[in-house]
C-alpha cells in the first residue's frame, strides 16, 4: 500500500520517531499504521547542524548529579532529578542521563505510570548555570536545546501516564520539565516559575509550546511575560496543576511520593495494555491531524479489542453503576 498524496500532505512535517515505534511495539496495528510509521524520518534530528553524538560529548564535559530511575512492580516508575547541592539543576551529564532513562522507559513494556520528582524536597532549578555559562554561544545553545527538546518530547509521548510531583521550586528548565508530563501535582508552598525572561531567554526545551497547550495562549503569555510565580492555588485556577497535595503529608519526602502514587493510581489501575493504549490514543489526538489521529485510534483500538481484558470484562458481564 502506498500513501496517497493527501495523506502524505497531512503527514508533512509530522515525522514520527521513537513514539511511533512505541505505538507499534508489541501491538497489532494495521497495515496503514505500519505505513504511517515506516519510512517516516525521525523528528529528532532535524535541527540544522545537530549531531547528537557531538552534543552528548559536549554535555558530558559538565558532570554532576544524576537522573535516577526505579521501575516498580506496580507498573509505576519513579524518576528522580538528583543534584541537591544545586537545587537539582541539570548538569550536562544529567541531560544525557535523562535521555538514556527515557530510552529505558520506552523499552519498559509492563509500565503504566511515571512520577517525576526532585531530590531532597525541591523539584528542579533548571539548567546548571555553570554549564550554561560555558556554552553560552548560540550554536551550542541550539544544540543543547535540540537535545533536551527531543528527550522531553519522547518523555511526554511515552505510553505511560506521567505526573510531575512539584515540591519546592520548579524554575526555568525545571518548569519546562513539568510540562513534559501529562499531569502536575503541586505541594503546598511550591512554585512553578518560567524565570527565562529574567535570564534574557525564552524557553527552549519545548516548554513554551507545551505550556500554550496546557494553559492557553493568554495565560502562557502572562506566565512568560511576567515570569509569574505560580503557586498551587493559581496553578489549579489556570489548569497548570491537576491537584494539590494534602498539607499534612506534603513536604515529607516519602509521604509526598506516596500521595502522588495514590493520586496517579486512580488513572493507572487496570491492565497495562489498556492503560498504555489510552495514553497512545490521547497522544495521537493531541499531536496529529484529525484524519491521521482517527486512523491511529482505530489501529490502537485493534490492539485491545478481543484482548484478555476485553474478553474478561465480557465474560463477567460488567455493570458500570
Ligand atoms: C532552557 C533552560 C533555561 C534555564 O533553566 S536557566 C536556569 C534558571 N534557573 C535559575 O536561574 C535558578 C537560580 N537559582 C535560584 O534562583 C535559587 O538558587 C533558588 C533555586 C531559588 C534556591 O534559592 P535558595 O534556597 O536561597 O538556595 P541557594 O540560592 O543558596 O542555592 C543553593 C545552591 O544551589 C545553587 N544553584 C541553584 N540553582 C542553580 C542552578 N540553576 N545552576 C547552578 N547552581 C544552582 C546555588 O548557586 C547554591 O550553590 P552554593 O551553595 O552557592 O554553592
Amino acid at each position: 500500500m502506498v500513501l496517497s498524496a493527501a495523506r502524505q500532505h497531512l503527514l508533512g512535517g509530522i515525522r514520527l520517531g521513537a513514539w511511533g515505534q512505541h505505538l507499534l511495539r508489541g501491538s497489532r496495528l494495521g497495515a496503514w499504521g505500519q505505513h504511517l510509521l515506516g519510512g517516516i524520518g525521525s523528528v529528532y534530528t532535524d535541527a540544522k547542524g545537530f549531531q547528537e553524538k557531538e552534543i552528548r560529548e559536549k554535555l558530558q564535559a559538565f558532570p554532576g548529579g544524576s537522573i535516577d530511575l526505579v521501575k516498580q512492580e506496580s507498573g509505576i516508575a519513579v524518576l528522580t532529578v538528583n543534584n541537591p547541592a544545586r537545587m537539582n539543576a541539570f548538569s550536562g551529564s544529567m541531560m544525557v542521563e535523562l535521555e538514556e532513562r527515557v530510552s529505558q522507559l520506552e523499552e519498559w513494556t509492563e509500565g503504566k505510570g511515571l512520577i517525576i520528582q526532585g531530590a531532597a524536597g525541591t523539584f528542579c532549578s533548571g539548567s546548571d548555570l555553570n554549564a550554561v555559562r560555558a556554552i553560552s554561544n548560540p550554536q551550542d545553545g541550539m544544540k543543547m536545546c535540540t537535545f533536551m527538546q527531543n528527550a522531553l518530547t519522547r518523555l511526554l509521548r511515552l505510553p505511560l501516564l506521567s505526573v510531575a510531583l512539584v515540591e519546592g521550586n520548579a524554575l526555568g528548565g525545571g518548569a519546562e520539565l513539568t510540562t513534559a508530563c501529562d499531569f502536575r501535582l503541586m505541594a503546598p508552598g511550591s512554585v512553578i516559575q518560567f524565570v527565562h525572561k529574567h535570564m534574557g531567554l525564552v524557553p527552549g526545551w519545548g516548554g513554551a509550546a507545551r505550556l500554550v497547550r496546557i494553559v492557553g495562549g493568554q495565560n502562557a503569555l502572562k506566565m512568560l511575560g511576567g515570569a509569574l510565580k505560580i503557586d498551587p492555588e493559581m496553578g489549579l485556577q489556570i489548569g497548570l496543576a491537576d491537584g494539590v497535595l494534602e498539607g499534612s503529608l506534603a513536604g515529607s519526602g516519602a509521604n509526598a511520593l506516596l500521595e502522588a502514587e495514590q493520586w496517579l493510581g486512580c488513572y493507572t489501575t487496570g491492565p497495562a495494555p489498556v492503560i498504555r493504549a489510552i495514553k497512545s490514543v490521547v497522544v495521537s489526538g493531541r499531536e496529529l491531524p484529525l484524519e491521521v489521529a482517527l486512523r491511529t485510534e482505530r489501529d490502537v483500538f485493534g490492539t485491545v479489542w478481543g484482548g484478555p481484558a476485553n474478553l474478561q470484562a465480557l465474560a463477567t458481564k460488567a455493570k458500570h453503576k
